[in-house]
Protein backbone atom coordinates (compact mmCIF):
# COMPACT_ATOMS: atom_id res chain seq x y z
CA UNK A 1 0.00 0.00 0.00
CA UNK A 2 1.49 3.61 -1.42
CA UNK A 3 0.71 7.25 0.71
CA UNK A 4 0.01 10.01 -1.75
CA UNK A 5 -0.19 14.04 -0.72
CA UNK A 6 -0.99 16.45 -3.25
CA UNK A 7 0.17 19.84 -0.87
CA UNK A 8 -2.09 22.89 -1.79
CA UNK A 9 -2.31 26.57 -0.86
CA UNK A 10 -5.80 26.16 0.03
CA UNK A 11 -6.32 22.31 0.99
CA UNK A 12 -4.25 18.81 0.87
CA UNK A 13 -5.37 15.59 -0.62
CA UNK A 14 -4.04 12.39 1.47
CA UNK A 15 -4.56 9.29 -0.03
CA UNK A 16 -3.80 5.49 0.01
CA UNK A 17 -3.56 3.68 -2.90
CA UNK A 18 -1.35 1.37 -5.03
CA UNK A 19 0.46 1.76 -8.48
CA UNK A 20 -1.88 1.26 -10.63
CA UNK A 21 -3.78 4.58 -9.59
CA UNK A 22 -6.26 2.64 -7.59
CA UNK A 23 -7.12 4.93 -4.67
CA UNK A 24 -8.75 3.19 -1.37
CA UNK A 25 -8.76 6.01 0.86
CA UNK A 26 -8.69 9.77 0.43
CA UNK A 27 -9.02 12.97 2.93
CA UNK A 28 -8.62 16.77 2.05
CA UNK A 29 -7.39 18.89 5.21
CA UNK A 30 -7.11 22.59 4.63
CA UNK A 31 -4.07 24.06 4.56
CA UNK A 32 -3.54 25.84 7.97
CA UNK A 33 0.35 25.73 9.38
CA UNK A 34 2.20 23.11 9.36
CA UNK A 35 1.48 22.14 13.50
CA UNK A 36 -2.09 21.35 12.42
CA UNK A 37 -2.37 20.62 9.03
CA UNK A 38 0.72 18.14 9.21
CA UNK A 39 -0.73 16.83 12.36
CA UNK A 40 -4.17 15.56 10.29
CA UNK A 41 -1.88 14.09 7.66
CA UNK A 42 -0.10 11.74 9.75
CA UNK A 43 -2.74 10.97 11.78
CA UNK A 44 -4.40 9.61 8.67
CA UNK A 45 -1.78 7.42 7.50
CA UNK A 46 -1.19 5.94 10.91
CA UNK A 47 -4.37 3.80 9.75
CA UNK A 48 -2.64 2.40 7.37
CA UNK A 49 0.59 -0.15 6.32
CA UNK A 50 2.06 2.27 3.91
CA UNK A 51 5.12 1.04 2.45
CA UNK A 52 6.10 4.29 0.83
CA UNK A 53 5.01 7.82 0.40
CA UNK A 54 4.38 10.41 -2.39
CA UNK A 55 4.46 13.65 -1.86
CA UNK A 56 3.80 16.61 -4.70
CA UNK A 57 3.89 19.85 -3.69
CA UNK A 58 3.48 23.58 -3.65
CA UNK A 59 6.68 25.39 -4.31
CA UNK A 60 8.85 26.77 -4.80
CA UNK A 61 10.65 23.36 -3.05
CA UNK A 62 14.03 22.25 -2.89
CA UNK A 63 14.39 19.07 -5.14
CA UNK A 64 18.22 18.28 -5.27
CA UNK A 65 18.72 15.36 -3.51
CA UNK A 66 22.60 16.76 -3.16
CA UNK A 67 21.32 19.39 -1.36
CA UNK A 68 21.12 19.81 2.71
CA UNK A 69 17.73 21.49 2.40
CA UNK A 70 16.95 18.81 0.39
CA UNK A 71 12.86 17.91 0.73
CA UNK A 72 11.91 21.30 2.13
CA UNK A 73 9.39 24.52 0.70
CA UNK A 74 11.41 26.96 0.34
CA UNK A 75 10.76 31.12 -0.16
CA UNK A 76 7.03 30.41 0.00
CA UNK A 77 4.55 33.14 0.31
CA UNK A 78 2.92 31.05 2.70
CA UNK A 79 4.98 32.04 5.41
CA UNK A 80 4.09 29.43 7.86
CA UNK A 81 5.55 26.69 5.29
CA UNK A 82 8.23 28.47 4.84
CA UNK A 83 11.67 26.30 4.98
CA UNK A 84 9.40 23.68 6.00
CA UNK A 85 11.45 20.27 5.82
CA UNK A 86 8.53 18.14 4.63
CA UNK A 87 10.29 14.88 3.63
CA UNK A 88 12.07 14.93 6.78
CA UNK A 89 8.76 15.41 9.07
CA UNK A 90 7.20 12.24 6.95
CA UNK A 91 10.64 10.35 7.53
CA UNK A 92 10.92 11.28 11.11
CA UNK A 93 7.01 9.74 11.46
CA UNK A 94 7.08 6.81 9.37
CA UNK A 95 10.21 5.45 8.21
CA UNK A 96 9.68 4.56 4.90
CA UNK A 97 10.93 5.62 1.32
CA UNK A 98 9.38 9.39 0.37
CA UNK A 99 9.08 10.32 -3.14
CA UNK A 100 9.23 14.45 -3.81
CA UNK A 101 8.35 16.83 -6.25
CA UNK A 102 6.56 19.75 -7.56
CA UNK A 103 2.46 19.39 -7.73
CA UNK A 104 2.53 20.27 -11.37
CA UNK A 105 5.47 17.76 -12.09
CA UNK A 106 3.32 14.65 -9.92
CA UNK A 107 0.44 15.69 -12.26
CA UNK A 108 2.31 15.44 -15.16
CA UNK A 109 3.64 11.76 -14.29
CA UNK A 110 0.53 10.90 -13.25
CA UNK A 111 -1.21 12.10 -16.95
CA UNK A 112 1.38 10.58 -18.88
CA UNK A 113 0.98 7.39 -16.65
CA UNK A 114 -2.66 6.57 -16.65
CA UNK A 115 -4.30 10.18 -18.52
CA UNK A 116 -4.34 11.90 -21.28
CA UNK A 117 -0.83 11.22 -22.21
CA UNK A 118 -0.79 7.55 -21.52
CA UNK A 119 1.64 5.64 -24.21
CA UNK A 120 4.01 8.60 -24.44
CA UNK A 121 7.18 9.27 -23.08
CA UNK A 122 6.68 13.48 -23.44
CA UNK A 123 4.10 15.83 -21.87
CA UNK A 124 3.49 19.32 -20.37
CA UNK A 125 0.79 19.61 -17.79
CA UNK A 126 -0.05 23.09 -16.84
CA UNK A 127 -2.57 24.54 -14.19
CA UNK A 128 -4.35 27.60 -14.16
CA UNK A 129 -5.67 28.49 -10.89
CA UNK A 130 -4.90 30.86 -7.95
CA UNK A 131 -0.88 30.43 -9.42
CA UNK A 132 0.23 29.25 -12.49
CA UNK A 133 2.37 25.98 -12.86
CA UNK A 134 3.58 23.65 -15.03
CA UNK A 135 5.44 20.69 -15.11
CA UNK A 136 6.40 18.47 -18.16
CA UNK A 137 7.87 14.42 -18.93
CA UNK A 138 10.19 14.76 -20.65
CA UNK A 139 12.08 11.44 -22.80
CA UNK A 140 10.07 9.71 -19.93
CA UNK A 141 11.65 11.52 -17.15
CA UNK A 142 10.02 14.40 -14.86
CA UNK A 143 11.64 17.30 -16.09
CA UNK A 144 14.40 18.88 -13.40
CA UNK A 145 17.17 20.64 -13.60
CA UNK A 146 19.33 23.36 -11.27
CA UNK A 147 15.98 22.73 -9.68
CA UNK A 148 12.44 22.55 -11.06
CA UNK A 149 11.01 24.53 -13.33
CA UNK A 150 8.92 27.65 -12.93
CA UNK A 151 7.17 27.82 -15.80
CA UNK A 152 4.12 30.20 -14.72
CA UNK A 153 6.46 33.08 -14.77
CA UNK A 154 6.97 33.61 -18.32
CA UNK A 155 7.21 37.37 -19.98
CA UNK A 156 4.34 37.58 -22.41
CA UNK A 157 3.77 40.42 -24.96
CA UNK A 158 0.87 42.83 -23.52
CA UNK A 159 -2.31 42.74 -25.27
CA UNK A 160 -2.45 46.63 -26.89
CA UNK A 161 -5.71 46.92 -24.97
CA UNK A 162 -4.46 45.48 -21.74
CA UNK A 163 -4.26 48.22 -19.21
CA UNK A 164 -4.61 45.95 -16.14
CA UNK A 165 -1.22 46.26 -13.81
CA UNK A 166 -0.82 42.65 -13.72
CA UNK A 167 -0.54 40.65 -9.86
CA UNK A 168 2.57 38.90 -9.65
CA UNK A 169 4.54 40.35 -6.39
CA UNK A 170 7.93 39.71 -8.24
CA UNK A 171 7.15 40.71 -11.86
CA UNK A 172 3.98 42.28 -12.01
CA UNK A 173 2.97 41.76 -15.50
CA UNK A 174 4.40 37.90 -16.52
CA UNK A 175 2.27 34.90 -17.68
CA UNK A 176 0.87 34.42 -14.07
CA UNK A 177 0.78 37.94 -13.32
CA UNK A 178 -1.61 38.59 -16.03
CA UNK A 179 -3.69 35.04 -16.62
CA UNK A 180 -4.09 32.96 -13.38
CA UNK A 181 -7.91 33.81 -11.67
CA UNK A 182 -6.70 36.32 -9.63
CA UNK A 183 -5.05 38.28 -12.34
CA UNK A 184 -8.74 37.62 -14.09
CA UNK A 185 -11.02 38.58 -10.51
CA UNK A 186 -9.12 41.88 -10.36
CA UNK A 187 -8.99 42.92 -13.71
CA UNK A 188 -12.62 42.56 -14.72
CA UNK A 189 -13.66 42.68 -10.74
CA UNK A 190 -15.22 39.88 -10.90
CA UNK A 191 -14.41 35.85 -10.21
CA UNK A 192 -14.14 33.99 -13.63
CA UNK A 193 -17.05 31.22 -12.74
CA UNK A 194 -19.02 34.94 -12.95
CA UNK A 195 -17.89 36.27 -16.29
CA UNK A 196 -18.94 33.04 -18.75
CA UNK A 197 -20.21 35.29 -20.75
CA UNK A 198 -17.69 37.85 -21.03
CA UNK A 199 -16.37 36.90 -24.26
CA UNK A 200 -13.39 39.24 -23.89
CA UNK A 201 -12.82 37.81 -20.84
CA UNK A 202 -12.21 34.32 -22.05
CA UNK A 203 -10.36 35.65 -25.52
CA UNK A 204 -7.76 37.91 -23.93
CA UNK A 205 -7.22 34.56 -21.41
CA UNK A 206 -6.45 32.24 -24.38
CA UNK A 207 -4.49 35.04 -25.88
CA UNK A 208 -2.08 34.77 -23.09
CA UNK A 209 -2.22 31.07 -22.41
CA UNK A 210 -1.50 31.02 -26.42
CA UNK A 211 1.77 32.77 -26.17
CA UNK A 212 3.26 30.72 -23.12
CA UNK A 213 2.64 27.43 -24.80
CA UNK A 214 4.34 28.94 -28.00
CA UNK A 215 7.20 29.06 -25.82
CA UNK A 216 6.87 25.44 -24.40
CA UNK A 217 6.48 24.28 -27.77
CA UNK A 218 9.51 25.56 -28.74
CA UNK A 219 11.70 24.66 -25.91
CA UNK A 220 10.34 21.44 -24.96
CA UNK A 221 8.47 20.43 -27.81
CA UNK A 222 5.86 18.10 -25.75
CA UNK A 223 4.08 15.67 -27.40
CA UNK A 224 0.89 16.50 -25.58
CA UNK A 225 -0.46 19.57 -23.65
CA UNK A 226 -2.36 18.94 -20.76
CA UNK A 227 -4.04 22.75 -19.56
CA UNK A 228 -6.04 21.93 -16.00
CA UNK A 229 -6.64 24.13 -12.79
CA UNK A 230 -9.90 26.16 -11.93
CA UNK A 231 -9.49 28.71 -14.70
CA UNK A 232 -9.50 25.55 -17.60
CA UNK A 233 -12.53 24.68 -16.32
CA UNK A 234 -13.91 27.38 -18.72
CA UNK A 235 -13.37 25.37 -21.74
CA UNK A 236 -14.51 28.04 -24.62
CA UNK A 237 -10.63 29.13 -23.38
CA UNK A 238 -9.66 26.43 -25.59
CA UNK A 239 -11.01 27.60 -28.69
CA UNK A 240 -9.02 30.96 -28.19
CA UNK A 241 -5.79 29.07 -27.71
CA UNK A 242 -6.52 27.17 -30.86
CA UNK A 243 -7.33 30.55 -32.59
CA UNK A 244 -4.38 32.09 -31.23
CA UNK A 245 -1.66 29.38 -31.19
CA UNK A 246 -1.00 28.84 -35.22
CA UNK A 247 -1.56 32.58 -35.57
CA UNK A 248 1.32 32.92 -33.61
CA UNK A 249 3.84 29.76 -34.65
CA UNK A 250 2.69 30.97 -38.10
CA UNK A 251 3.83 27.87 -40.01
CA UNK A 252 7.34 27.87 -38.19
CA UNK A 253 6.55 24.89 -36.36
CA UNK A 254 4.57 21.66 -37.29
CA UNK A 255 1.62 21.02 -34.95
CA UNK A 256 -0.58 17.88 -34.41
CA UNK A 257 -4.26 18.66 -34.59
CA UNK A 258 -5.12 21.27 -31.90
CA UNK A 259 -8.14 19.39 -30.81
CA UNK A 260 -6.00 16.57 -30.13
CA UNK A 261 -2.82 17.83 -29.05
CA UNK A 262 -4.61 20.59 -26.28
CA UNK A 263 -6.63 18.80 -23.71
CA UNK A 264 -7.81 18.75 -20.58
CA UNK A 265 -6.29 16.15 -17.44
CA UNK A 266 -7.54 12.68 -18.73
CA UNK A 267 -7.86 12.11 -14.61
CA UNK A 268 -10.12 15.25 -14.09
CA UNK A 269 -8.99 16.56 -10.65
CA UNK A 270 -6.84 13.51 -9.54
CA UNK A 271 -3.90 14.22 -11.97
CA UNK A 272 -1.77 15.45 -8.94
CA UNK A 273 -2.87 12.67 -6.32
CA UNK A 274 -2.81 10.21 -8.78
CA UNK A 275 0.51 10.94 -9.74
CA UNK A 276 1.51 11.05 -6.20
CA UNK A 277 1.27 7.76 -5.83
CA UNK A 278 3.24 7.22 -8.77
CA UNK A 279 6.10 9.09 -6.87
CA UNK A 280 5.76 6.99 -3.80
CA UNK A 281 6.51 3.89 -6.22
CA UNK A 282 9.26 5.28 -7.90
CA UNK A 283 10.73 5.98 -4.40
CA UNK A 284 9.81 2.46 -3.33
CA UNK A 285 11.50 0.88 -6.43
CA UNK A 286 14.68 3.03 -5.69
CA UNK A 287 15.29 2.15 -2.33
CA UNK A 288 14.53 -1.75 -2.62
CA UNK A 289 17.99 -3.03 -1.80
CA UNK A 290 19.74 -4.22 -4.84
CA UNK A 291 19.40 -8.56 -4.78
CA UNK A 292 21.61 -10.60 -6.87
N1 LIG B 1 -15.20 27.23 -12.84
C1 LIG B 1 -14.33 28.23 -12.81
N2 LIG B 1 -14.31 29.15 -13.78
C2 LIG B 1 -13.40 30.17 -13.76
N3 LIG B 1 -12.48 30.33 -12.81
C3 LIG B 1 -12.45 29.44 -11.82
C4 LIG B 1 -13.36 28.34 -11.77
N4 LIG B 1 -13.07 27.61 -10.66
C5 LIG B 1 -12.03 28.21 -10.07
N5 LIG B 1 -11.65 29.31 -10.76
C6 LIG B 1 -10.58 30.24 -10.40
O1 LIG B 1 -9.40 29.48 -10.23
C7 LIG B 1 -8.69 29.90 -9.07
C8 LIG B 1 -8.55 28.71 -8.13
O2 LIG B 1 -7.82 27.71 -8.78
P1 LIG B 1 -7.97 26.19 -8.47
O3 LIG B 1 -9.43 25.84 -8.39
O4 LIG B 1 -7.16 25.44 -9.44
O5 LIG B 1 -7.43 26.07 -6.99
P2 LIG B 1 -5.99 26.08 -6.34
O6 LIG B 1 -5.63 24.67 -6.11
O7 LIG B 1 -6.04 27.01 -5.17
O8 LIG B 1 -5.01 26.69 -7.41
P3 LIG B 1 -3.44 26.37 -7.52
O9 LIG B 1 -3.36 25.13 -8.35
O10 LIG B 1 -2.87 27.56 -8.20
O11 LIG B 1 -2.93 26.16 -6.11
C9 LIG B 1 -9.47 31.03 -8.46
O12 LIG B 1 -8.87 32.25 -8.87
C10 LIG B 1 -10.85 30.88 -9.05
O13 LIG B 1 -11.52 32.12 -9.20
ZN1 LIG C 1 5.82 36.35 -11.99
Amino acid sequence: MLGAIEAGGTKFVCAVGDESGRIIERIQIPTTVPEETMGSVITFFKKYPIQAVGIGSFGPIDVNTESPTYGSITSTPKLAWKDFPFVQTMKDNFSVPVGFNTDVNAAALGEVTFGAAKGLDSCLYITIGTGIGAGAIVQGNLLQGLSHPEMGHLLVRRHPKDTYKGKCPYHHDCFEGLAAGPAIEERWGEKGINLVDREEVWDLEGYYIAQALMQYILILSPKKIILGGGVMKQKQVFSYINKYLPELINGYVCLPDLIDYIVSPGLGDDAGITGSLLLAYQALQSEKPVTS
